[in-house]
Parts: structure tokens; sequence; C-alpha cells
């Protein structure tokens, strides 16, 4: 497991990440969220080595993540990085090779996962000339070629489109073995709450929340939703609930602690035929928003 503990970075007067603390659980994708500024690249710069923290330690298993273990993991860095003016065969090798793969190996796994992108007739082109969809799946490669222990992916997704989105999230679920953990940052919420399995929300340089998308999206509820045939302007006058917002025979309303929901529904039973009536679903936008408030 990776492991972010304590993590503090200043830069002069300015508390860029303020004890951070989450865990990266291997085989699960976990979502990075935050609004910009949040601290995210800094936060992935720094489990890199790219960064020192001002206190705080990286964990890997149990014990401080040295250089060489590090040299195990896939980045793929905000500001990206790799060389326009190569071949993009040849550069996918050469980071194999530089991440301890043999020459067989890195242009094995290289020719593997160019294939694997769509990109296997375009391995001789120079970087630049591909489109810039394309040039970030190569940076993907970069990231996958020798077989990382754990993936850390800054922005990975942002100015894809829908397709070149799933063929990247097909390719990271392949290569990603149950003992892998996988952190990537995201703005773009609803692709996070369709791929991750855990969320950790960074707000101002601080933790708000975290845990599994499942539980943070749908987690306890109190709101209710009742749609009746007529008016359901009536529940503004039943004691125990704040009512949201009405719109003819829809209601969504909050049921204060002690108030049974069931008691609500008969009341709406007596008065005429209840056409739905449940908890609402939290959206994952509503927690964030909640969340970095
Ligand atoms: N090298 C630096 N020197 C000074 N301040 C910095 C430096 N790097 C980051 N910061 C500041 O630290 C804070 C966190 O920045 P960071 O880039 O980590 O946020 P982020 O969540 O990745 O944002 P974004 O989504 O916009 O990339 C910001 O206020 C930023 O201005």
């Amino acid at each position: 497991m990776l492991r972010v503990d304590g993590l503090t970075r200043r830069f002069g007067d300015h508390l860029a990440l303020d004890d951070v603390t989450f865990d990266v659980v291997p085989g699960r994708m976990t979502g990075f969220v935050g609004a910009n500024g949040a601290g995210k690249t800094t936060t992935m710069r720094i489990i890199l080595g790219v960064l020192g923290a001002s206190a705080g330690t990286v964990h890997w298993k149990g014990a401080p993540l040295t250089p060489d273990v590090r040299q195990d993991f896939g980045y793929m860095p905000e500001e990206r990085g790799l060389y326009p003016k190569m071949k993009i065969r040849d550069q996918l090798v050469f980071f194999g090779r530089l991440h301890g793969l043999d020459q067989n190996r890195a242009a094995e796994r290289t020719d593997k996962i160019l294939e694997r992108l769509g990109l296997g007739e375009r391995a001789t082109d120079v970087l630049e000339t591909l489109s810039l969809g394309n040039q970030q799946r190569v940076q993907i490669a970069a990231a996958l070629v020798h077989e990382p222990i754990a993936l850390v992916l800054d922005e990975p997704f942002s100015g894809l489109d829908p397709l070149a989105v799933d063929a990247m999230v097909d390719l990271l679920r392949e290569e990603v073995t149950p003992e892998v953990p996988v952190l990537f940052s995201s703005h773009q919420l609803d692709l996070v709450e369709r791929l991750c399995d855990d969320l950790v929300v960074l707000s101002r340089g601080k933790v708000v929340a975290a845990g599994a998308v499942s539980d943070l999206a749908s987690g306890p509820t109190t709101t209710y939703r009742l749609v009746v045939d007529g008016d359901a302007g009536w529940l503004r006058d039943v004691r125990g609930i704040r009512v949201r917002d009405v719109a003819g025979g829809t209601a969504l309303f909050d049921v204060e602690d002690g108030v049974g929901e069931q008691e609500i529904l008969r009341q709406a039973i007596s008065r005429g035929p209840v056409r739905e009536f449940g908890p609402e679903r939290v959206a994952l936008s509503d927690v964030f928003r909640e969340a970095t408030r």
C-alpha cells in the first residue's frame, strides 16, 4: 500500500499542503480531486520525489519510500515531459531502459503498449507530429512501459475525447494488477465517479473527504424524494421535516432526527396515490461541493 502520511509543504508563507494523510490501496483506482490550487500536483510531486516535503513521509508497504523503490513507480507529470523530436518507439524503449528494463524487454513492452493504444503504425513517427490526444497516449505509455509497481497520474485524461478516455481506461485496467495502487487526479467528476474505487478530496491543502466512492456518493442520507398525484405542498406544514423543494406533486425534503420517514409516507398515502418515495442518492458533485466549500 502507498501511504501519504502527514505531508506538509510551504512555499514561503503559503501553506500549500497541511498535514495531508491518505492511503492508495493496491488494485484500486484512487481519484484525487480538488479545486485549482488545492495541492494535488504538489502532493504527487512529493510522492515521486520531484519535490521535497516540509514535513511528513511517503510510505510504501509500511516503510519510508526509497529512491530505489520509487524507480519502479510510473508517473505521468502535469507538465508531461516527453521529447518532442524523438520517435515514439525509441522514446518509450528509452524510458523502459531508464526504469531498469533490458533492451529486449523494453522493446517488447513498447510494441505491446503501442499496439494496444492503436499507435503501432506510428511507432517511427516523431512525437510532435502526433495529435495532442495521441501524444497523451504516448505519455501514458511512458508511465506504463516498465510494468510499474504503483502509478501516479496527474490529470491523465484532460483534453481527451470520450473514446480516447475509454481506450486509456481499458489499458489501465488491463495493466494494473491487484498489487498496483493507482492515484490519479482529475477535474472531471463524472469520470472520477465512473472510474474510481476510492476518492480523496483536497481543499486548500487539506484532505476534507476520503473513502470508497460508493460510500461517499450514496452515504447515509436524510433526504427523501416523494412523488404524488396532486400537489405536495402540504409537506411544508408537517413537523419534523425540512422541505428543500416542491414542484407540483414532486417534493424533496430532509427528515430530522427521530422522525420516521415511514410516517411521512403514511400521511402521503392517506392523501392519495403515491408514485415514488425513497432516499435521494447524493451525487458525487454534491459531495465535492460540500467538501470544498
Ligand atoms: N513552486 C511553487 N512555488 C510557489 N507556490 C507554489 C509552487 N507550486 C505550487 N505552488 C502553490 O501551491 C498551491 C498548490 O498548487 P498545486 O499545483 O499543487 O495545486 P493543484 O491542486 O494541483 O492545482 P491544479 O488543479 O490547478 O493543477 C497553489 O496555491 C500554488 O500556487
